[in-house]
């Protein structure tokens, strides 16, 4: 079996408060500045949390942090589809902190309406992030892999970039992959958020450091479509297996990397070539189409092919038809599936209805729309519905996400002890390996194994919640 794994992912989400227009003769409404809109969503937390930085009982950790972007980070996940379910479940814990916001706001008589966006470029052309989370283990040496995972990265966003309606100097608009793209920086680096690495080498591993590693991968986009944070995850999972079992990918290492990234970025055919640093010329397309066929090669070869979960299959069949689209140019191949697609194939159809630019405010408005997490404001719901967007989970598994942490990972830990800390009204502090009981005791418990569910330690500190 390929070897257990565990995944976080980590959104940003951009807010905005929209005004109405105003009454006829009226002045207009005024302003409700995203750092205001962010406190109202908060408001409640805050009351319950006494902070914007809480965890949750799903094992989730909710906040936010300066710039007044949310951030909603999954539990520790080990399963793709699992993880899916979990950052879903956070658009529903926020969609429902957004309608209890908006209340307070028609409660308070201001007028507007709040949203949020997961995407990752808000209107004053600010990044924020989607980071995904790998727990990596340490016995091989990281950097050689860096020289696999780089060029991965930076053309991955062929398959999995969110679409971006990009203004083009001197006029105009084009289609890129890719949000995050141009906001990117250094390759590999331990800095943070001044210089935006592709991997954040930072050794933070929220584990037995002795063991592991947590990669921290800020290159993505985030991801609205479920298939494309399956396919954006699930890729990454295999190609890290094959990494960990010590097969290198050095032939395939950029010479500019910074310069590909956005190149790639820009050129939707993806065959454009970018150079390596081995002299050749390669495109994005047939890159990915090496990473694909070694990783299948590796499967293969190591006769794990057999042994691959109904994900994992989807996943490879979902990185091959990608491919594919973009080799015959075809995009209906997975304009159900992947975000470039789904979102490039709504703004078309839109336009031609309406004979609009691409520069049009109102398809600026529409792709925006596209980002929108409310089921009722935003597109993804309806477009779900009419069978124009794939799922990979069930409203139930979401439902069951928003309440209850991953059942197989040190999260459940956590999350019971969230839940039974709220039960009681006992003061405790949380992090992703420390529960503490705040009393003259001071228990604490330190979990430094994330794939572990159950622990002696916390049935004790559990028990001692009760009295
Ligand atoms: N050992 C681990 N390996 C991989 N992922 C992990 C591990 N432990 C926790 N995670 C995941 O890592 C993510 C951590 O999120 P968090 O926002 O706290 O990140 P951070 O990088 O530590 O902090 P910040 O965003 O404040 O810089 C979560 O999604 C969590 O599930
Ligand atoms: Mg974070």
């Amino acid at each position: 079996m390929t070897a257990r794994r565990i995944f976080g992912v980590e959104t940003e989400y951009g807010i905005t408060c929209a005004a109405p227009p105003p009454a006829a003769g009226a002045a207009p409404h005024p302003p409700v500045s995203a750092d205001d809109a962010a406190r109202y969503l908060f408001r409640k937390v805050v009351q319950w949390g006494r902070s914007s930085n809480v965890f949750l009982r799903n094992g989730a950790r909710l906040y936010l942090d300066v710039g007044s972007h949310p951030e909603y980070a999954t539990a520790e996940c080990d399963d793709v589809r699992q993880l899916v379910a979990n950052d879903r479940a956070g658009e529903a814990i926020l969609d429902r902190m957004v309608e209890e916001a908006n209340a307070l706001l028609e409660q308070e008589g201001v007028a507007g309406t709040i949203h949020l966006f997961k995407n990752n470029l808000d209107s004053a052309g600010n990044s924020f992030g989607c980071h995904e989370n790998y727990l990596v283990r340490r016995r091989r040496d990281f950097q050689a892999m860096g020289d696999a995972l780089v060029p991965f990265f930076i053309t991955r966003q062929i398959l999995t970039g969110a679409g971006h309606l990009r203004p083009r100097a001197g006029g105009g608009a084009t289609y890129a992959f890719s949000q995050r793209a141009d906001q990117m920086w250094d390759a590999m680096s331990s800095a943070t958020t001044r210089s935006r690495p592709i991997i954040n080498t930072r050794d933070e591993p929220h584990g037995d450091a002795d063991l592991y590693r947590r990669m921290h991968v800020i290159v993505g986009d985030s991801s609205v479509a479920e298939t494309t944070t399956m396919l954006k995850v699930g890729m990454t999972d295999l190609l890290l297996g094959m990494l960990e079992d010590g097969v290198r990918v050095r032939d395939l290492a950029l010479a500019e990397p910074m310069r590909a990234i956005r190149e790639i970025s820009h050129d939707t055919t993806a065959t454009l070539p970018v150079e390596l640093t081995s002299g050749r010329r390669m495109s994005a397309l047939a890159i990915q189409e090496e990473f694909l066929a070694r990783v299948t090669g590796y499967l293969d070869a190591e006769g794990l092919t057999a042994e691959l979960t109904a994900v994992q299959r989807r996943v490879l069949e979902l990185w091959e038809r990608g491919l594919r689209a973009l080799r015959e140019q075809d995009p209906t191949l997975v304009d159900t599936e992947l975000d470039w697609a789904i979102k490039g194939r709504l703004i078309e159809r839109y336009r031609a209805r309406h004979t609009l630019a691409l520069d049009d405010p109102r398809v600026a408005r529409l792709s925006l729309a596209y980002h929108d997490i409310s089921p009722t404001r935003g597109l993804a719901t309806s477009l779900a519905r009419r069978g124009l967007m794939a799922r990979l989970t069930t409203d139930e598994e979401v439902a069951a996400a928003v309440e209850t942490p991953p059942a197989t990972t040190r999260a459940r830990l956590r999350g019971e002890f969230v839940a039974r800390a709220q039960e009681r009204r006992r003061d405790v502090t949380v992090d992703w390996v420390h529960l503490k009981i705040n009393d003259a005791a001071q228990r604490t418990v330190v979990l430094k194994d994330p794939f572990a569910p159950v622990d002696e330690r916390v049935d004790a500190l559990m028990a001692a919640l009760q009295r």
